[in-house]
């Protein structure tokens, strides 16, 4: 992709694969002005996978984007976009049971929302473990707004790669090989 993001509606749609500088590899999509999809490819909770998060989107200035929002296991979350640089920076603030237990953690979140509740609520949410890092963005992909076949089945090894290479997604942005 080699577009020029300017405003909010150049960003909405966007579906973005990137690895942060401590080597983790994060696939997300900003689905609508309010709602976030995601999978994770690598990094301490690598296999976890998320639709329809609830997130405040911002435009800071043009082309640089602010989202952050807070989950049902307690973990917060601030991204800072720089599309135009294929640059990110993102904050995760893990509470500490999901530091101990990543493994609750790594399933399809939306069919378990009660069991992220009860941990939270079972196990100690402090100290809080707090990992800021820049990220280089490896692929863009322009999937329009609403598009629930951007994630829509949980990670596997080298999908990642599938999806930069073109082998994941047909022409209309929708997932071959259903
Ligand atoms: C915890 C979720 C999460 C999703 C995307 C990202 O870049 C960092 C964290």
């Amino acid at each position: 992709m080699t577009k020029s993001f300017k405003t909010l509606g150049d960003f909405l749609g966007t579906h973005f694969i990137y690895t942060y500088d401590n080597g983790w590899e994060y696939e997300w999509y900003a689905k609508n002005d309010h709602t976030v999809d995601y999978r994770i490819h690598g990094g301490m909770v690598a296999g976890r996978w998320v639709k329809d998060q609830e997130a405040d989107i911002v435009m800071l200035t043009p082309g640089i984007y602010k989202i952050s929002w807070t989950e049902p296991t307690g973990t917060d979350v601030a991204l800072d976009f720089l599309p135009n640089e294929k640059k990110l920076h993102g904050t995760i603030f893990f509470p500490k049971w999901v530091e101990e237990h990543p493994d609750i953690t790594v399933t399809f979140q939306n069919e378990h929302i009660e069991l992220m509740e009860e941990s939270r609520e079972k196990y100690e949410t402090y100290p809080k473990l707090v990992v800021p890092e820049f990220a280089n963005i490896t692929y863009m992909g322009e999937a329009g707004e609403d598009n629930d076949d951007v994630i829509s089945e949980a990670p596997y090894d080298g999908m990642p790669d599938d999806i930069r290479d073109g082998r994941y997604y047909d022409e209309n942005y929708r997932r071959l090989n259903k």
